[in-house]
Order: C-alpha cells, then sequence, then structure tokens
C-alpha cells in the first residue's frame, strides 16, 4: 500500500527532500546547500545542473535515510524558489546559461523603459505584478540579448524556458515533460491571470517566443513520472514555495494568511475567488489549489529576510552557525539605536525600489557586533509589520494572529520582537517545513492520500503562540526609526 509522499523542496539557500507519511509525520528528510553566485554588484546567479543534482541527491538521501521501500512511496510534490529563470536546450538538455536567481537585479533598467514606455499599467492589470526585476519575463529576454547565439537558437525553436519546477520536472521526466503550474505562472510577468493564458503582448514587449514556456497545469495534478530504482513513481504536485507553504499552513479559505521567514519574507493571503487588487504596494498572484477552480492570493515580498543572517554568517563572519544569531542578539538589551535594513538586493513591497542598497544608520562609537546581528534580525520583523500593514488597508480587515514559518522562524528572539511589533499573537505550528509539507498536500491529494481538504485541516497543530509584550510607547517610537532608516536607503543606486 502506497503511504508517503516525497516532498521535493527547492528553496533559494538549499534543496531539500522530505517524506511524509500521512499523519504529516517527517519519517526522512535530507538537505544541501546551494552555491550562490555574485558576479557583478546585484546580480545573483545558481547553476542549474547544481540546482538538479542537489535536489537529486537529497531525494535519494531521504530515500535510504528512510529504509522505506519505493513502492510505497504514492507520488512526488515539487515546491520551488520562485521567478528563478534557467533557458536550456531542448536537444542537448544543456543550460545556456546560469539560472537567473528572482532576486537578481540586472534587468532593473529594462523593466524601468518598459514603464517609462507606458506599459506599466497593462503589466499590473493582466499579471497583478509590480513591475520588477524580480519577476523571470525580463530575466529571459536578458539571455536571450545577451548570450552569444541565444536569441537565434531561440528564434528557431530550440530553447526551453523553465522556471525551477519546470526545469526539475524536465530533468527527472528524462526531457518528456516541459510543464509548469499556475502559482509559478504567474510570477513570470508573462501570464495573464484572468485569461489563464500566456500573454501574447507582454511575449511580444519582451521578445520571448511563444514555443519556449510550458505548459500550465493546476497544481494538482499527475505531471508525469519518475523512474526510482526501477519504480515509476508520479510527480502529482506542483507549486511555487509561497502559494505551497500557504497551502502547508492550511490558508484554504478566503481571508486566511502567513507569512513565512525564508530567504526572503512572504506574507500571503488568500482572497478567495477574487483578485484583490492592491492600492499599498502588494501584488496579486494565483494560490495553490487542490481543484481546477482558481483561488488569488494577496502578497507581499520582502526580498531579504533570513538571508541577511546568511550575510552576517557568510561575509560579515559574526557567527559561523545562523541558529547562534539568538544568542548573540540577547546579549544585548536593545540595538542601541542602531538600525539595519537589508535592501540588498533592491527593496520589495511595499517600496517597489529596484535601486534601494543596504544600509546600517544610528552607529555610535560604543556599537557592538551584538547590536548589529540583533539591528539585522529586527530588520527582518520590520519588514514583515510593514507587509502586514499593507495588507490590512488593502482588505480593511485586521489579522487576528499571524501564522508563521520557514527557516528563520525558528529564530524565537525573532518571533517574539515581530509580536511585539504587530501587537498581534504569533503562531508557530509544528512543522515548520510548511513548504514541503505543502507540496505533500497537494501531491497527495491528487493521488487520493488524502479525502479532501478538512481532513488536511485538522491536521495543522500549534507548537508555540508568541504574545505581544511591548508598550505602545515604545513600540511607536522604533517603528517611527525603522521608516526613517528605510528613507535612507531608498534610491541609492539612481
Ligand atoms: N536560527 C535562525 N535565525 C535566523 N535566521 C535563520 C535561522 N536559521 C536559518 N535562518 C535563515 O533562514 C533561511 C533559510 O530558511 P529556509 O526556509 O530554508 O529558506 P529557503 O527556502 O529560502 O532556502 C536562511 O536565509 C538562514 O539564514
Ligand atoms: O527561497 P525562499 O523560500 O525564500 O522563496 C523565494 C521565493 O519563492 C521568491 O519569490
Amino acid at each position: 500500500m502506497n503511504r508517503y509522499i516525497l516532498a521535493l523542496d527547492q528553496g533559494t539557500t538549499s534543496s531539500r527532500a522530505i517524506i511524509f507519511d500521512k499523519r504529516q509525520s517527517i519519517i526522512a528528510m535530507a538537505q544541501r546547500e546551494l552555491q550562490q553566485i555574485f558576479p557583478q554588484e546585484g546580480w545573483v546567479e545558481q547553476d542549474p545542473m547544481e540546482i538538479y543534482a542537489s535536489q537529486y541527491a537529497v531525494m535519494m538521501e531521504a530515500v535510504t535515510k528512510s529504509g522505506i521501500d519505493i513502492r510505497e512511496i504514492a507520488a512526488i510534490g515539487i515546491t520551488n524558489q520562485r521567478e528563478t529563470a534557467v533557458v536550456w536546450d531542448r536537444t542537448t538538455g544543456r543550460p545556456v546559461y546560469n539560472a537567473i536567481v528572482w532576486q537578481c537585479r540586472r534587468t532593473s533598467d529594462l523593466v524601468a523603459a518598459l514603464v517609462r514606455d507606458g506599459h506599466g499599467d497593462y503589466i499590473r492589470e493582466a499579471t497583478g505584478l509590480v513591475p520588477d526585476a524580480y519577476f523571470s519575463g525580463p530575466k529571459i529576454k536578458w539571455i536571450l540579448d545577451n548570450v552569444e547565439g541565444a536569441g537565434d537558437k531561440a528564434a528557431r525553436s530550440e530553447l526551453l524556458f523553465g522556471t525551477v519546477d519546470t526545469w526539475l520536472i524536465w530533468k527527472l521526466t528524462n526531457g518528456q515533460v516541459h510543464a509548469t503550474d499556475y502559482t509559478n505562472a504567474s510570477r513570470t510577468m508573462l501570464y495573464n491571470i484572468h485569461t489563464l493564458s500566456w500573454d501574447d503582448r507582454l511575449l511580444e514587449l519582451q521578445g520571448i517566443p511563444r514555443d519556449m514556456l510550458p505548459e500550465v497545469h493546476p497544481s494538482s495534478h499527475i505531471y508525469g513520472y519518475v523512474p526510482l530504482q526501477g519504480v515509476i513513481v508520479p510527480i502529482a504536485g506542483v507549486a511555487g514555495d509561497q502559494q505551497a507553504a500557504l497551502f502547508g499552513q492550511t490558508c484554504f479559505y478566503e481571508g486566511e494568511a502567513k507569512n513565512t521567514y525564508g530567504t526572503g519574507c512572504f506574507l500571503l493571503m488568500n482572497t478567495g475567488d477574487t483578485p484583490v487588487v492592491s492600492r499599498n504596494g502588494l501584488i496579486t498572484t494565483i494560490a495553490a489549489g487542490a481543484s481546477e477552480k482558481i483561488a488569488y492570493a494577496l502578497e507581499g515580498s520582502v526580498f531579504t529576510g533570513g538571508a541577511v543572517v546568511q550575510w552576517l554568517r557568510d561575509e560579515m563572519r559574526f557567527f559561523s552557525d545562523s541558529a547562534d544569531a539568538e544568542f548573540l542578539a540577547c546579549k544585548v538589551r536593545d540595538t542601541g539605536g542602531v538600525y539595519l535594513v537589508p535592501a540588498f538586493t533592491g527593496l520589495g513591497a511595499p517600496y517597489w525600489d529596484m535601486y534601494a542598497r543596504g544600509i546600517v544608520v544610528g552607529l555610535t562609537r560604543g556599537t557592538k557586533r551584538e547590536h548589529i546581528i540583533r539591528a539585522a534580525l529586527e530588520s527582518i520583523a520590520y519588514q514583515s509589520y510593514d507587509l502586514v500593514a499593507a495588507m490590512e488597508r488593502d482588505t480593511g480587515t485586521p489579522l487576528n494572529a499571524l501564522s508563521v514559518d520557514g527557516g528563520a522562524s525558528q529564530n524565537s528572539f525573532l518571533m517574539q520582537f515581530q509580536a511585539d511589533l504587530l501587537g498581534r499573537d504569533v503562531l508557530r505550528p509544528r512543522v515548520y517545513e510548511t513548504t514541503a509539507l505543502g507540496a505533500a498536500y497537494l501531491a497527495g491529494l491528487a493521488v487520493g492520500m488524502w479525502r479532501g481538504l478538512d481532513e488536511i485541516k485538522r491536521l495543522w497543530s500549534m507548537e508555540h503562540r508568541f504574545e505581544p509584550n511591548m508598550d505602545e510607547a515604545r513600540r511607536t517610537g522604533l517603528l517611527d526609526g525603522w521608516r526613517r532608516a528605510v528613507g535612507h536607503c531608498l534610491g541609492w543606486r539612481e
């Protein structure tokens, strides 16, 4: 009998594979960090072959660790860092260039030109997105325009494009399937989220041939089959990681929301069958669903969340293990007036400034390493606060509490500070690998492992509730300082 789901979570920092049973217990897990390539200031790349190889390796490692028979795996669910663009040769299967990562800013001027030429409103209406270098379309255009021979090859239908899910599906099925799901398509700035089709006007504007693009399916769907040690296992669930996390947190119904603290921070609210248009700097996107019926979400995207901790670890060398950030931050009573705005790759929602860059302000002769570490952690909470405030202004409804997940949500200092800033409870679930869990649910629903959403909803359970504990004067004073700090970093590169 098939009893397990194998979830592949290809995130920005690492590739992970997790085997879940029907009660959402983790049977085995494997993880590998991924090399980040920074070829120029503001550019971010990854090696697509490393993405695939690391994902394949952790998949096999998790299977081996679990000791289960592969025939007991009912399905594979895939979830992925979104927007990151891979272009490869459809015959040889070789990428023509590195993957251009969602954080990369190389297409800022290209996007600014689209807006200057008067296409901004159409992009917003058709795709639900704010025109920004974040999204995939301009990254594809950059590859076609700048990699030798790529434009000609694309014109001869020799190239394929995919977000990371598509690349993994294509590799895992030995080049049999070129497909993506609605959630990933909705991040390309090429997909019309109302007509549910690739948008000819946007393709033409960005010079992208339609035959490079994958087929688009619902998130819970049989995409193809993966040969695993002689057994054929279906890929039955695919979703961008933030939509998968929304699903994994069981936010199935209108008004339910979560915030994920991974490389970036992403607040998503399910808005049901209504594509809500933000007036406060959020974007409209497609949510992962268990059926053909489309649900939409309102999203606030912060580009540098947990990544600021990685920066302190790898570039500043303030500590060697990210978990130590909490201990070090708690060695000082406050930041000593220091603010760090980690606009390393510009600022996303609600500011949308492709030219902002990071700053540390408020330094004094007494500033210590610990103050900066604390300011870095607090910056994650401030940015998330800005998202919640924008979402509440858009929907006119205050969130009762904030459900959280992702790697940095394990930092209890950060979660407590988040509750203090918001003046709202922060709820951390027992399974914080919610992204992988969401992909597992989507796959499991497609193959009948779970009967329906209500059965899954009952599985959610809380590990910790963080309750606010900060007086109002201090809270408003801190937020005021944050706003002033942000003001200093906007437009820096211009
Ligand atoms: N204890 C911690 N405190 C703060 N940040 C952390 C901690 N542990 C991990 N992180 C951060 O969380 C991120 C990894 O979270 P994860 O959900 O795996 O992200 P992704 O899916 O983007 O790869 C990294 O950026 C890392 O710096
Ligand atoms: O790698 P994560 O989990 O921070 O997610 C990245 C997002 O999908 C980018 O949109």
